[in-house]
């Protein structure tokens, strides 16, 4: 079977889910397109030459029976709208980041998804799917060097854009780590502190700060430290350290680029932007969403559960950007319906 696909913004993430749909991956076409901005959908369909309709909205996208499953790669803030409204259908739906930008319109989802038979969204917390982490996670899980003790992580952006506010921070660049973390470990959270060191002069978006530290900790007792800075001109990367009782893992630095060595300096290229960097992970995050719509059977990837518990988590933590003291974090205990892997068919 061929999956039919709708995509709802055609933006850079929605033209990049899009091409991999297009180009890269098997088992699914690009049937319909929808942006708020018409001129970017309609640019969408020219520029990847797809054979797709291009609808004035969400609303009219999603009542298209011929469609199988639906991408949400609008704002973050636009999210929890599309994705209620898809949840009326029968179509399954791959969210973007964030599930939703506030802790109750993640309830909302939740509550109403848990009202269907089985699991149908599926967000796009790509990191779990990056070789590298994944590796990292499995030398972890063998134990090899004792209990984790201490993350240090850090998230960097060269520059961001005019509309990124200082939540954003939190809801649009963390909200990587706080799932990607728990994942990780295999832990809750127990609290999170945001502070905010020298203010960086190369911030020009009204309002944010720059860079920032969130301390999260674990109800185990682990410390995580993840440095967010996102207007750091020199390069996009991620890093990630694990302190164990017995031993280190460390993320290596990522790239393809070769050293050059030359006039008494070494130096090699680096990633500029989330593309590249994360382009096998988001190939092998939307590839399984795909096949498993083709099964006609429940996603596997992150569900709105671990959207729900990251809104949680963001809320927290844009509590504490107010005053810089650690917040409390209570995430209800996983309901029943999430804690199936795979459910069955309907
Ligand atoms: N997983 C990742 O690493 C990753 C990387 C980039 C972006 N993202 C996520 O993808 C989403 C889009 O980001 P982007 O970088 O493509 O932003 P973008 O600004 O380039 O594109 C967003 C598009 O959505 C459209 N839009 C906004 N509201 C809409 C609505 N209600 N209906 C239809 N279209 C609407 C805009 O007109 C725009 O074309 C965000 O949620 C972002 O967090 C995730
Ligand atoms: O939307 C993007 C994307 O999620 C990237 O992976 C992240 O590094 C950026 O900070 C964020 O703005």
């Amino acid at each position: 079977m061929v999956v039919k696909v709708g995509v709802i913004g055609t933006g850079a993430m929605g033209r990049a889910h899009i091409d991999r749909l297009t180009n890269v991956l098997t088992g699914a076409k690009v049937v319909a397109v929808t942006d708020i901005n018409q001129e970017a959908a309609k640019a969408a369909v020219r520029d990847f030459k797809l054979d797709a309709k291009v609808y004035p909205d969400d609303t009219s996208l999603l009542q298209d029976p011929d469609i199988d499953a639906v991408f949400v790669v609008s704002f973050g803030g636009a999210h929890e709208a599309t994705v209620l409204k898809a949840l009326d259908t029968d179509k399954f739906i791959f969210t973007e980041k964030p599930l939703a930008t506030t802790l109750e319109g993640a309830k909302r989802i939740v509550d109403k998804e848990m009202g269907k038979p089985r699991k149908v969204i599926q967000v796009g917390f790509m990191r779990r799917y990056d070789e590298g982490i994944h590796a990292l996670k499995t030398q972890l899980d063998s134990g090899i060097i004792g209990a984790p003790l201490v993350v240090r992580a850090s998230h960097i952006n060269p520059d961001v854009a005019a509309n990124y506010s200082n939540e954003m921070a939190i809801t649009d660049t963390l909200i990587h780590e706080i799932d990607e973390m728990h994942w990780l470990l295999d832990d809750d959270y127990a609290s999170i502190q945001i502070t905010y060191p020298r203010q960086s002069s190369k911030v020009n978006n009204e309002g944010l700060r720059d860079p920032q530290l969130a301390t999260l900790t674990t109800k185990k007792g682990v410390v995580i430290q993840v440095l967010v800075h996102v207007t750091a001109q020199y390069g996009y990367e991620v890093k990630l350290e694990v302190v164990g009782e017995t031993g280190e893992l460390k993320l290596p630095d990522y790239g393809f680029a070769p050293i050059v060595r030359t006039q008494a300096t070494q130096q090699t290229a680096m990633e500029t932007s989330w593309v590249k960097r994360f382009l096998q992970a988001y190939n092998t995050e939307v590839q399984e969403f795909i096949n498993q719509v083709a099964k006609n059977q429940s996603p596997i990837g992150p569900s709105a559960w671990d959207g729900y518990i990251a809104a949680v988590t963001a809320e927290a933590g844009i509590r504490s950007q107010k005053d810089q003291e650690p917040v409390l974090i209570n995430v209800a205990t996983t309901p029943a319906f999430y804690q199936k892997k795979q459910a069955v068919k309907a």
